[in-house]
């Protein structure tokens, strides 16, 4: 199977899951990227069976309007069941990187809303230590040389994403070189640096539900049934 058709795979089970327990009001918060480009094609098939969806993106707010999909602010919605959304990385805890696509901050919102996180992803996602990706640090653009020699503080090597400015106005440091052993760890650092908007470390809130394409099939793991 090629990376698309595990993308493919993995959006349909998440499908599966989501869909039957949704009802005419329900609505459900969406990621960003190319596998969650696959979820939200998916999804348009079932566009009368919710209400609508909270989009971590801009891109991701055209693509459900796109397919008729209503998209709410998130501050007019009070409870959101499910978000669906892919990694970068993730190891065997459902400890994530994201923000590859620059949408880290607002996926991270959308995440700690919601009741269940779904994360689907293709097996070339699944680590055993986060870091090898380079970690997404979302900063306050006038912070962002201070931020950097933080970092270096903290062992990483960070590197300016030119050209690239966040859905918030904010630019993205990707930070090289670290193997990350203590990922809430090393969250909590980064949040405690002045100028870091987000981190790309989803570790203090992981998923709850891994959907994982191989080629034999969807693995699904959840934290629940994790030591
Ligand atoms: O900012 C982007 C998001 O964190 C994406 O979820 C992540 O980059 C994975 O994207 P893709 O599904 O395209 O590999």
């Amino acid at each position: 199977m090629t990376q698309d058709q595990l993308k493919q795979a993995v959006a349909q089970a998440a499908i599966d899951i989501v869909v039957p327990r949704l009802d005419k009001q329900a609505i459900i918060g969406v990621g960003t990227g190319s596998t969650a480009n696959f979820f939200i094609d998916l999804l348009a098939e079932h566009k009368y069976d919710f209400a609508g969806a909270v989009a971590s993106s801009e891109a991701t707010a055209e693509r459900l309007r796109g397919h008729g999909i209503e998209v709410f602010d998130l501050n007019s919605v009070p409870e959101l069941e499910f978000y669906v959304d892919g990694a970068d990385e993730c190891n065997k805890h459902l400890e994530l990187i994201k923000g590859g696509g620059a949408a880290l901050t607002r996926e991270k919102i959308v995440a700690a809303v919601a009741k269940t996180f779904i994360c689907i992803a293709d097996e070339s996602k699944k680590v055993d230590f986060l870091g090898e990706f380079p970690l997404p640090v979302e900063v306050i653009p006038m912070a962002r040389s201070y931020v950097a020699r933080e970092i270096v503080g903290l062992g990483g090597d960070p590197v300016y994403r030119t050209g690239v400015l966040t859905d918030n106005g904010n630019v993205i440091l990707d930070v090289h070189n670290m193997q990350i052993t203590d990922p809430r760890g090393l969250e909590e650092k980064l949040n405690a640096i002045v100028g870091v908007v987000c981190s790309g470390l989803f570790a203090a809130r992981p998923a709850d539900v891994l959907l994982l394409g191989t080629k034999t099939g969807v693995s699904t793991i959840k934290k629940t049934e994790l030591s």
